[in-house]
C-alpha cells in the first residue's frame, strides 16, 4: 500500500473516531445540562428549607400543626358550612385555611377542581380587612365575583370593565374604609401599571386594613412554567411593600424548578408549602390514532359525543388554529351537536355569548383555541377532547384537567397523529425548553403500554398511584405487541444521509413520502401512518433530529441526523416500535353503558322532579343535583360521601327545605344499578371476544411482518 493510501486510511479512522467522540461529548453536554437544572433546584430547594422554620408540606411540632386547634375554628366551621354550603374540608384546605390565618405565607399547589378558592376566600371572610386577589384573567375574575355575590360576600373587581363610579367606590374603601368591601379582584396589571391603585392600596395597609393578598394561578410567575406572564414578575413589589400581609400563592401545576422559581420572585422564601397530588382519579384518559382525513377525525368525535353524551352532559375540543375551530365547529353541528368555535380572533362580546351559552348548558360544545383555558370555572365538564397536540405535558394537564372539576367520571381525548409533531414543534423550539417539553408529550402519546396516569406523576415528580384501569393503556395494554423496525431505521437515516450529501432538506412528511417509496422497492408492508411514528420516534430517541429555519412567512422544521444515528447504521442500536392491531374501544364501551345508566336515572330523576314541583312550583334544583350525581351516589363509588354531603350543604344553603333534603337522600338510596350491572357485564364479555379475535389477527399479520 502507498504511503498516501495508508495516510489517506488513517485520516479516514481518526475523522470517524472523532465523530465518534463528537457525539459523546454532545450526549454527555446534554446529561450536564439536565444536571445543572437539577442541581440548581436542589440548591434553590435546600436553601428554602434551611430558611423557613416550618418544614414543607407538614408540621413537625406542635406550633406548626396546621390540623391541630385554633381559635377561629368555629367562626371558620360557621362560614365554611353556612356561607359557601360546604359541609367538609377536602384535603389540605383546612391546614392551609389555618395556615393563612396564622400570618404565614403559603405556597398551595392543588389538582385543578381541588378546591383552591375556599383556601383564600373563607381567611379573606374571617380575617378583617381587604384581601386582594391577583388573578390573571378577566373571565377567571368575573365567575368569582358573581359567584361569591351571589353568596352575599362583598366582593369587587378592578379591571378594564370596571366603570368610574364603581372605581370610585372601591378606592373609597380603600383609603377610607367606607362601603362593604372585603374581597377585591386586580389583574396583574393593576399591580405593575397603576400608580394610583397602588397608593390607594398602601393607605389600605398603613391604616391596617389590608387582611391578605392572594396570587391565582402563580404559575404564570415563573419563565419555567406553561403560561408565563410578564406581568407576574412584577407582583414581588407586593410582599416587599406589605412585608407583614400574609400572600397565599395558588397553582394547579409547578415543578420543583417552578415551585423555586416563584417563591423567589414573589418573595416568599418562608411559605409553607401545600402539594396535593396531581392525580384526578375521576378522570379517564385516553389517546386515539388521528387519521389524515380532517373529517374522519370530527366523524369519530361526533361518534365518541353521541354514544357517551346526552345533549345537556357539556364538553371542550381544543383544536390547533382559528379556522381549524371554526370548520370542526361546523361539522360538528352537521352532525347534530350543538357547538359553537371560540378563539381570540372573535370580538370579546361575542366570545362572551359563546362562553355563557355554554356555561348555561346551552350550548354543548365549545370548540376553541387554548385561547379557551385558564378561567372556565365550569364543574361539570364532561369530556375534553383534543383534536390536536398540546405543547407540554403540564399544558395537557391543564387543558384536560377541566373535565370533571365536580369529581364526577369524565374523559379526556387525546386525538393523535405523528405528522402534527412539526407544526407543534416550530412553534415550541424557541421557548426554554420548549422541544424537550413538547417531546415529553409526544411520548405519552405514542406509548401504547404506559400509563398515561403514571406520566403524569413522573412529570410532576411524585410517587407513582394506581391508575386503576382509568386509562386506555391500563384497561388495553395487552393488546400491544413491539415490532423490529431496526432495518427500517436503517433505511430512513441512510436515506437521510444521501440527502443531506447533496445539501438538501426534508420536512418530516417529505421524508415520509420518501420512505414510502423506497420501502416499496423493499417489500415492507409498513403503513404510511407507523412510518410516521417511527421517525417521530427516531426523533424522540435522537438518531434523527429537528432544525429549523425561518422564512418571511414561517417557521419550517426539516429533519436531519440525530447525534445517535451512527449507532442504528452499526447495527448497535435495535428499533422497535409498539403497535395494536385497532383502535381501543373502551370510551365506546364506557359510553354506551353510561348513556343506558343515565336515561334509567333520568326517569326516576323525571319522576323525583314531578313529586318536588308540587312543593317548589316546579322549580327544581337541577344544578344541586345531576343525574350523573346521583348515578354516582347510588353506585357508592369512592367520594359518594362528599358529594351526597355536598348535595345535602348545598340544599340547605340554598333553602331548599327539608322535604327535598329527604326526597333526595331517599333517591339516591334507591336507585338501583342492577340493569346497569348487567349490561357492564355483557359488554364486558363482547370486548374480551373482540380482544381475542384482535390477538388473533395481530400475531397473524406479525408472523407476516418477520
Ligand atoms: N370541601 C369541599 N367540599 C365540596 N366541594 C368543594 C369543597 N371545596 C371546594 N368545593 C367545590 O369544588 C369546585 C372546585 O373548586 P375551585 O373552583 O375552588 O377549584 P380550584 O382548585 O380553584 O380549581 P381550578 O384550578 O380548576 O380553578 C367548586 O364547585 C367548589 O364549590
Amino acid at each position: 500500500m502507498e504511503t498516501e493510501d495508508i495516510i489517506a486510511e488513517e485520516l479516514q479512522n481518526v475523522e470517524a473516531e472523532i465523530q465518534g467522540v463528537q457525539d459523546q461529548i454532545k450526549i454527555l453536554l446534554d446529561q450536564q445540562e439536565r444536571l445543572y437544572e437539577r442541581q440548581s433546584e436542589l440548591q434553590a430547594l435546600l436553601e428554602a428549607s434551611k430558611d423557613s422554620s416550618y418544614p414543607v408540606n407538614g408540621p413537625s411540632n406542635a406550633e406548626e400543626n396546621w390540623s391541630g386547634i385554633f381559635e377561629w375554628d368555629s367562626r371558620a366551621n360557621d362560614v365554611r358550612f353556612n356561607l359557601f354550603g360546604i359541609s367538609t374540608y377536602r384535603a389540605n384546605q383546612r391546614e392551609i385555611i389555618n395556615a393563612v390565618m396564622s400570618g404565614r405565607d403559603v405556597l398551595v399547589i392543588m389538582a385543578a377542581g381541588g378546591g383552591k378558592s375556599l383556601c383564600y376566600q373563607l381567611p379573606a371572610i374571617l380575617r378583617d380587612g381587604v384581601a386582594l386577589v391577583v388573578s390573571p384573567l378577566l373571565s377567571l375574575i368575573q365567575d368569582q365575583v358573581m359567584g361569591l355575590s351571589a353568596l352575599g360576600i362583598p366582593a369587587h373587581m378592578l379591571t378594564s370593565t370596571t366603570n368610574k363610579e364603581e372605581e370610585k367606590s372601591i378606592y373609597k374603601s380603600l383609603e377610607k374604609g367606607e362601603g362593604d368591601l372585603k374581597i377585591l379582584y386586580v389583574t396583574p396589571e393593576k399591580i405593575s401599571k397603576s400608580k394610583r391603585f397602588m397608593s390607594k392600596l398602601e393607605k389600605c395597609h398603613n391604616a391596617g386594613r389590608l387582611s391578605l393578598i392572594s396570587i391565582d394561578e402563580a404559575h404564570c410567575c415563573s419563565q419555567w412554567g406553561h403560561d408565563f406572564r410578564p406581568d407576574y414578575k412584577s407582583l414581588g413589589i407586593l410582599k416587599t411593600q406589605f412585608p407583614k400581609v400574609p400572600v397565599i400563592a395558588l397553582t394547579a401545576t409547578a415543578t420543583q424548578k417552578v415551585q423555586s422559581d416563584l417563591m423567589e420572585m414573589l418573595h416568599i422564601p418562608r411559605c409553607v408549602k401545600f402539594v396535593s397530588t396531581v392525580n384526578r382519579p375521576n378522570l379517564f384518559y385516553m389517546v386515539r390514532e388521528k387519521s389524515s382525513v380532517g373529517k374522519v377525525v370530527v366523524d369519530e368525535i361526533a361518534e365518541f359525543i353521541h354514544h357517551s353524551y346526552s345533549d345537556h352532559e357539556s364538553g371542550i375540543v381544543y383544536c390547533f388554529s382559528r379556522k381549524e375551530c371554526e370548520q370542526v365547529a361546523k361539522e360538528l353541528r352537521e352532525k347534530g351537536i350543538s357547538a359553537h368555535h371560540y378563539h381570540a380572533d372573535m370580538d370579546a362580546n361575542a366570545r362572551e355569548n359563546v362562553h355563557k351559552r355554554w356555561s348555561n348548558g346551552k350550548l354543548q360544545v365549545i370548540v376553541g383555541t387554548v385561547a379557551f383555558g385558564m378561567g372556565i370555572n365550569k364543574p361539570d365538564v364532561r369530556f375534553v377532547i383534543h383534536h390536536s397536540l398540546s405543547k407540554s405535558m403540564e399544558t395537557y394537564y391543564q387543558e384536560s384537567g377541566r373535565a370533571g372539576r365536580d369529581g364526577l367520571p369524565s374523559q379526556c381525548l387525546l386525538y393523535f397523529r405523528p405528522g402534527d409533531v412539526p407544526r407543534q414543534s416550530s412553534m415550541v423550539f424557541y421557548e426554554n425548553s420548549g422541544l424537550q417539553n413538547l417531546y415529553d408529550i409526544v411520548r405519552y402519546c405514542q406509548s401504547k403500554r404506559q400509563c398515561r396516569r403514571s406520566s403524569f406523576f413522573r412529570h410532576f415528580a411524585e410517587p407513582l398511584q394506581d391508575c386503576n384501569g382509568m386509562c386506555d393503556n391500563c384497561a388495553f395494554s395487552n393488546e400491544v405487541k413491539e415490532l423490529d423496525v431496526s432495518r427500517h431505521a436503517k433505511v430512513i437515516i441512510s436515506l437521510l444521509q444521501d440527502v443531506q450529501e447533496n445539501d438538501q432538506r426534508l420536512t418530516v412528511l417529505q421524508l415520509v413520502d420518501k420512505i414510502k417509496i423506497k420501502h416499496k422497492e423493499l417489500g415492507s408492508e409498513l403503513n404510511r401512518e407507523e412510518i410516521e411514528k417511527l421517525v417521530i420516534q427516531l426523533i424522540l430517541d435522537r438518531f434523527l433530529k429537528e432544525e429549523f429555519q425561518h422564512t418571511a412567512y414561517a417557521t419550517n422544521a426539516y429533519v436531519t441526523i440525530g447525534p445517535l444515528a451512527k449507532q442504528v447504521l452499526q447495527g448497535k442500536r435495535s428499533i422497535k416500535l409498539e403497535m395494536t392491531s385497532g383502535q381501543k374501544k373502551v370510551a365506546g364501551m364506557r359510553s354506551v353503558k353510561h348513556s343506558r345508566a343515565s336515561s334509567t336515572l333520568e326517569l326516576k330523576l323525571d319522576e323525583l322532579r314531578k313529586e318536588l314541583s308540587s312543593v317548589h312550583g316546579g322549580i327544581f334544583p337541577h344544578s344541586v343535583l345531576s343525574t350523573q350525581q346521583i348515578s354516582l351516589i347510588s353506585a357508592q363509588k369512592p367520594n359518594s360521601m362528599e358529594l351526597l354531603e355536598n348535595i345535602i350543604g348545598k340544599v340547605k344553603t340554598e333553602k331548599y327545605g327539608s322535604r327535598i333534603l329527604e326526597q333526595v337522600t331517599k333517591y339516591a338510596d334507591s336507585a338501583q344499578p342492577d340493569e346497569v350491572k348487567e349490561e357492564e357485564e355483557n359488554e364486558n364479555r363482547a370486548s374480551k371476544r373482540l380482544k381475542s379475535k384482535k390477538q388473533l389477527i395481530l400475531v397473524e399479520s406479525s408472523d407476516d411482518e418477520s
